[in-house]
């Protein structure tokens, strides 16, 4: 039986993902946010202003989706994926339609795979990541948990990006590369090289560094 949805946020990552389950025939019973989105997707949509009323669903009748957006530095949306799975509550995995997945590939529970992502054979996505708009992720790549590759990344074959790491828009890693836990590849930059855990990446020729 597919679970009717309750999702936690309703800002613009949550309304992209909003569209795609509606694409996908789900149900969407309630979003959980600060302040009542006006946005259009939302419209019909029973709103509670607090996190903790999520818990009056009981983990056996719903599935939660994520819609924290992620930006590098930010620990939220995983702290808040860690406290409902704590909860006993399952996490969606939202694809959607106008993404091309290999029938090869492993998607990761709770992961997102938006419009127009590329995912080729013997790819695996790790749980909770963010495949951005546009993101190609070519063949053998190993996406860790609780990262976001941004839109329009493109991540050649074979490269390995370990958990809560940002790849932000535009970047580009070519192939065989491996990238450690909590990086930063910042916008628009070019990887060649292994990055250590815990580094950023700038630039054309990237500067690889330690964060501070
Ligand atoms: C659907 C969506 O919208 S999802 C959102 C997707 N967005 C992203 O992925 C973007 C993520 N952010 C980035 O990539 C940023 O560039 C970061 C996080 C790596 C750097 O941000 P910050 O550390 O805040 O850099 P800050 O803005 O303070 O800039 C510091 C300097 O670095 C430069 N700089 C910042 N980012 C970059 C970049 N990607 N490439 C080259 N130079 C950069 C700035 O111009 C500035 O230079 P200056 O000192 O000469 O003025």
């Amino acid at each position: 039986m597919i679970k009717p949805i309750v999702m936690l946020g309703s800002g613009g990552h949550a309304s992209v993902l909003a569209d795609i389950l509606l694409q996908n025939n789900h149900t969407i019973l309630a979003v959980s946010s600060l302040n009542k989105s006006s946005r259009p997707v939302f419209s019909d949509i029973q709103h509670f202003d607090s996190n903790e009323d999520v818990l009056q669903f009981s983990p056996d009748k719903v599935k939660l989706v994520n819609g924290l957006g992620s930006l590098p530095g930010q620990s939220l949306r995983h702290e808040l994926f860690d406290y409902f799975v704590k909860s006993n509550y399952q996490f969606e995995t939202v694809i959607s339609q106008n993404a091309m997945l290999s029938p090869y590939s492993t998607i990761g529970a709770g992961s997102q795979i938006f419009m127009g992502a590329i995912i080729q054979t013997g790819a695996v996505i790790g749980d909770g990541t963010i495949i951005n708009s546009g993101v190609i992720v070519e063949h053998d790549c190993h996406i860790g948990m609780h990262c976001h590759i941004a839109p329009g990344a493109t991540i050649c074959g074979g490269v390995h990006i370990g958990e809560h790491t940002h790849i932000a828009t535009g970047a580009n890693v070519i192939q065989g590369v491996s990238i450690g836990k909590h990086c930063i590849v910042a916008a628009g930059a070019t990887i060649t090289k292994n990055m250590p855990d815990n580094s950023i990446a700038y630039g054309y020729r990237s500067q690889i560094e330690k964060r501070s």
